[in-house]
């Protein structure tokens, strides 16, 4: 148990300078657990160093890779070759990351050994029948307590099939799973996604040599197949900063008069980007520079700069393109002018938190008027002078409500506390000492 680290965040004056943002979680994760069925090295470049990330790299080295750190900052994963990963001698604790564990349940699942998963208190919490339930039409099987949380026991096959599973909600995380369980499975195993979620996950596997197709169906959705039993072999990777953690110093630029913050080298891919597409529809100044391809993902260099906001609508199918980004343009919201409508937000109870609802009390608290609908929609009534602010906002182990709030607090009019910073350190290493840097005011209490 991590021990709570309550912070405070005051009033800035203008933030300016660049600002590096470490790499990006999903891809980062998905580097060591491919790089761990290649055959050969693969070497990674601005692996994100967060809690989360380093306990998929502990669990792959449990399952058998080496996966280690180089004294210049580079990651570099020494695969078993696919199928060969070896059973745990110990129970794999994913800690507060649902992406590590759905990936990684998928990824054992068509191995003959039995793994058993676990989590903090947050992700114990956590549906795990959305990954539970295809895997065991594949063949795997799953001992736990009931109600299908961690901690669960994966009984994985090498005798898996291959299925064809259409998602009953939109996740990256299903998807992936799925994807990743018939990759070691004979046969073609295919995911029908209604919403296009994140593709990093086909990007990265084609990369690494397999099979990977997208077909449009008739009705719109995308069917995404993959041939098992490829040869992977090991690649080199370079990891884009991560458009989720941009969004907070963005929108903190944004709400602070004269800001202009620079945010080098951040993963623009269309299937991530739905906040910035929001803030430029609110009447945000972001400049997207310097626009190339890095080792497969389009990235971007963002100047941010200051300006006023207005509200607006955010429709329920921009959801996926943006699903963790929700509690920082909520913020954003409390401090624009006019109402902002968010639909679609279903799946935000069940992240690290339920987000929608600490978004809704955090912002009470901070005296911004906010509703949330039966719809599972968020309405934000912003009145384009700064809120007030001079509250003590509870995280409920919730990595990003603590950044939000933060970053709200450096536009209220009394400071905002947090009551846990700590699990920030699962996906932004640095974050507060990184913005104190360009000009905020974050200190411990
Ligand atoms: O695949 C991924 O890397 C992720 C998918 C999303 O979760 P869901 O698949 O549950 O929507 C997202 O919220 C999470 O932070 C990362
Ligand atoms: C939901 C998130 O991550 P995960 O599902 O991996 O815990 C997140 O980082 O906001």
């Amino acid at each position: 148990m991590l021990q709570a680290k309550p912070l405070r965040s005051s009033s800035t004056g203008a933030l300016a300078g660049t600002i590096r943002v470490p790499g990006d979680k999903s891809i980062s994760h998905r580097s060591l657990m491919l790089g761990a069925v290649a055959v050969g090295e693969t070497v990674i470049h601005g692996l994100l160093e967060g809690e989360d990330v380093l306990n998929t790299a502990a669990a792959m080295r449990l399952l058998g890779a080496q996966a280690e750190r180089g004294g210049d900052g580079v990651w570099r994963v020494r695969g078993v070759g696919l199928g060969g990963l070896g059973e745990p001698a110990q129970v794999l604790d994913m800690g507060n990351s649902g992406t590590a564990a759905r990936l990684l349940m998928g990824l054992v699942a068509s191995h003959p050994i039995t793994c058993v998963f676990t989590g903090d208190a947050s992700l114990n919490k956590r549906p795990m029948a959305r990954v539970t339930g295809p895997l065991e039409q594949m063949g795997a099987r799953f001992v736990g307590r009931s109600g299908g949380r961690l901690p669960l026991a994966v009984v994985g096959s090498d005798r898996t099939v291959p299925i064809t599973y259409r998602l009953p909600v939109a996740s990256a995380q299903v998807k992936s799973a799925v994807i990743l369980c018939g990759l070691n499975t004979a046969g073609t195993t295919t995911v029908i996604e209604a919403e296009p979620t994140r593709d990093h996950t086909e990007l990265m596997l084609r990369h690494f040599g397999a099979t990977v197709t997208t077909e449009r169906m008739e009705d719109g959705a995308l069917a995404v197949s993959v041939v098992g039993q490829p040869e992977l072999t090991g690649r080199e990777i370079v990891v884009p900063a991560d458009p989720s953690s941009a969004a907070f110093p963005a929108v903190a630029a944004l709400l602070r008069p004269g800001s202009e913050l620079l945010l080098p080298g951040v993963g623009m891919n269309p299937r991530r980007t739905g906040l910035y597409d929001t803030l430029v529809e609110m009447g945000a100044n972001i400049a997207f520079e310097n626009r190339r391809d890095e080792a497969g993902e389009p990235v971007a260099d963002l100047r941010v700069k200051h300006g006023p906001l207005k509200g607006i609508v955010v429709p329920a199918d921009r959801a996926p393109s943006m699903i963790d980004e929700y509690p920082i343009l909520a913020a954003a919201a409390a401090c624009a002018e006019g109402t902002t409508v968010m639909l679609g937000l279903k799946e935000l109870r069940v992240k690290e938190s339920d987000r929608l609802a600490m978004v809704a009390d955090g912002l009470t608290k901070c005296g911004v008027k906010v509703e949330v609908g039966a719809d599972d929609s968020l309405t934000v009534y912003g009145t384009g002078k700064p809120p007030q602010g001079g509250a003590t906002v509870a995280t409920a182990m919730d990595h990003r409500i603590a950044m939000s709030f933060l970053v709200l607090g450096m536009a209220t009019a009394e400071p905002v506390q947090v009551d846990d910073g700590a699990f920030i350190d699962t996906s932004f290493p640095g974050f507060v000492a990184l913005m104190n840097g360009v000009g905020a005011k974050i200190a411990g209490v």
